[in-house]
């Protein structure tokens, strides 16, 4: 058994390379093979699957090292039926958090061997389709405040400063903040109910968003059902208010918090809004329809 190795180096601003490393040492110590492919630039991840795909026999294993980014373009190229392991080593890892994987440096060794004698596990990803987009997201789907914050941030000239400066952290709070004071409500059905005054409308597998917080703490990525969080825009100082409850997972306790669940939703937009897909930004055309429901993965961990 051979271990196809695709990491990126970059992922969690060079955290991913201390983890290969960490890791190749310790399979060369152990006699373990393996093969490393290291992504070079972004979108690497693609054609550096489908070359391990050439690779590898069924009896070998593949590895993702790197970030949400990371895991979820990997996925994406990954056909349903091929197992996959992960060891995290983003800056979020938002779905290391969801399957209860450490996020530490120091249990890089441990989530190896946890991998190399643990069973083939089913989880369940999202899987979304419209007349312009398709594909499988590990985390979540965004239509609304987070969406607006990522499209901002990408957009800011002051991030292209603040990464320089390995500060691109602060410029999604400056974002952040711009974005809550300045977004307009806009009206969006889900499965053919409506929502006039929707502010954060997320969809996701898992507990976490933006780093670990608990946006849907009863979702789970071992079940077929989708959590849709929404927030309506109400009063700006009550807004600020339910922070620290977003932080905690205690939101639902709020009148403008609702909670829906289901295995299939039907998203239809009444005005153009970005689209936050694992944190990439889409358009979200108006009129346009979204179908999300989940697809089948099976991972080692
Ligand atoms: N060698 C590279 N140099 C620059 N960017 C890269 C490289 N390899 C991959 N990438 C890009 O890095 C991005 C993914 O980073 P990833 O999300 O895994 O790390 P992160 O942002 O630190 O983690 P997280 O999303 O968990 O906070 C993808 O857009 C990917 O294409």
């Amino acid at each position: 058994m051979i271990y196809y190795i695709l990491a990126n180096p970059h992922a969690g601003h060079g955290h991913g390379k201390v983890v290969t490393h960490t890791l190749t040492d310790y399979l060369s110590q152990k006699n373990i093979p393996f093969h490393l492919f290291e992504t070079q630039q972004p979108l690497d991840e693609a054609p550096l699957i489908a070359k391990i795909l050439t690779l590898k026999t069924g009896a070998d294993r593949l590895l993702i090292i790197g970030g949400d980014g990371t895991i979820s373009l990997s996925l994406n190229a990954l056909p349903a039926d091929e197992v996959f392991s992960y060891i995290p080593a983003g800056s979020g890892n938002d779905f290391a958090r969801g399957l209860g994987i450490s996020r530490q440096e120091s249990a890089t060794l441990a989530t190896f061997d946890a991998i190399h004698s643990g069973q083939a596990q089913e989880i369940y990803v999202i899987s979304y389709s419209s007349d312009k987009l398709s594909g499988i997201a590990t985390n979540n789907i965004g239509i609304g405040l987070d969406a607006a914050i990522v499209d901002a941030a990408n957009k800011s000239r002051l991030k292209a400063v603040l990464n320089r400066f390995k500060l691109g952290q602060l410029s999604y709070l400056i974002s952040a903040l711009h974005v809550l004071f300045t977004k307009k409500a806009f009206a969006i059905q889900a499965n053919g109910r409506r929502f006039d005054k929707a502010f954060i409308f997320t969809v996701t597998k898992h507990p976490y968003f933006g780093g670990g917080i608990p946006l849907a703490p009863d979702a789970s990525l071992k079940t077929p059902e989708l959590h849709l969080v929404t927030i309506s825009r109400f009063n700006l100082f009550k807004t600020f208010l339910l922070i620290p409850k977003l932080l905690k997972g205690t939101h639902f306790e709020n009148d403008h918090v609702d909670l829906l669940i289901n295995k299939h939703f039907t998203l239809t937009a009444t005005s153009t809004q970005p689209v936050q897909i694992d944190g990439e930004i889409k358009t979200f055309l108006a009129g346009q329809t979204l179908e999300i429901s989940t697809e089948k993965r099976t991972i080692i961990y």
